[in-house]
């Protein structure tokens, strides 16, 4: 049964979340925090929450965090990693992903439920959905603008999107570039997304579109 990191930095708080959706959805999770290193696991989530506060910008220290070198060799390894809302920031801050989050289009915190449509169904998070399907779940954040110069290395994987899949301005929460949610690098091994499968993955909460993501990194995983 492949083995996943859960890393914890100061402020991190949606990694409990996280950890019980991967092992809903068939992997071993572990809480790992920044400090210990990244011995033994088939991969890694970066999860969400308000890591150092987010001073300076949201995922600017974490990014800077040594354990990252070895989220990055990993990543290099083909091994899947996944970030979160803060975790797409770690990751775009990192430069493991192009581009960067810039503050929502009205500055301010933003916690409501979102539809999204599934872009790209060849990365290693979104083999389980269909092309097209449109999923429900929350996002939570104030810096959720994706933006990039160059879109040249990124491949999205998820827009915001009304009930039926439309790509409409109203549908877009934050002001992202062409409505992105979700992003992959060129290979789909990497993606951060800005909206929160972990709190979307059972019924009682509202949703369980979300366990997909983990479905397909854990069944990825095992190969
Ligand atoms: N839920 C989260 O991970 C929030 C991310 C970050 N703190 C923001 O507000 O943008």
């Amino acid at each position: 049964m492949p083995k996943f990191a859960v890393i914890v930095f100061p402020g991190t708080n949606c990694d409990f979340e996280t950890v019980s959706a991967i092992k809903k959805a068939g992997g071993k999770a572990e809480r790992v925090w920044y400090k210990q290193g990244l011995k033994d696991f088939d991969g890694v989530v970066l999860p969400g929450g308000f890591s150092y506060a987010d001073y300076l910008r949201a995922g600017a220290i974490s990014a800077r965090a040594e354990i990252m070198e070895e989220v990055k060799a990993l990543a290099g390894e083909g091994k899947p990693v996944l970030g979160i809302c803060n975790g797409f920031q770690v990751l775009t801050e990192s430069g493991l992903l192009s581009g960067a989050l810039r503050p929502n289009k009205i500055p301010r915190f933003l916690c409501r439920w979102v539809y999204l449509k599934v872009s790209d169904t060849q990365t290693t998070f979104t083999k389980f959905y269909e092309e097209g399907e449109v999923i429900r779940m929350p996002i939570a954040h104030a810096e959720g603008n994706y933006y990039a110069d160059d879109l040249g290395k990124v491949k999205i994987a998820f827009q915001y999107s009304d009930e039926k899949g439309n790509i409409i301005e109203e549908a877009n929460p934050n002001g992202s570039l062409l409505h992105i949610a979700g992003i992959s690098n060129e290979k789909g091994n990497v993606l951060g997304m800005m909206p929160h499968p972990e709190r979307a993955s059972d019924k009682w909460l509202g949703s369980e579109d979300g366990l997909k993501v983990f479905k397909s990194m854990v069944e990825y995983a095992k190969r």
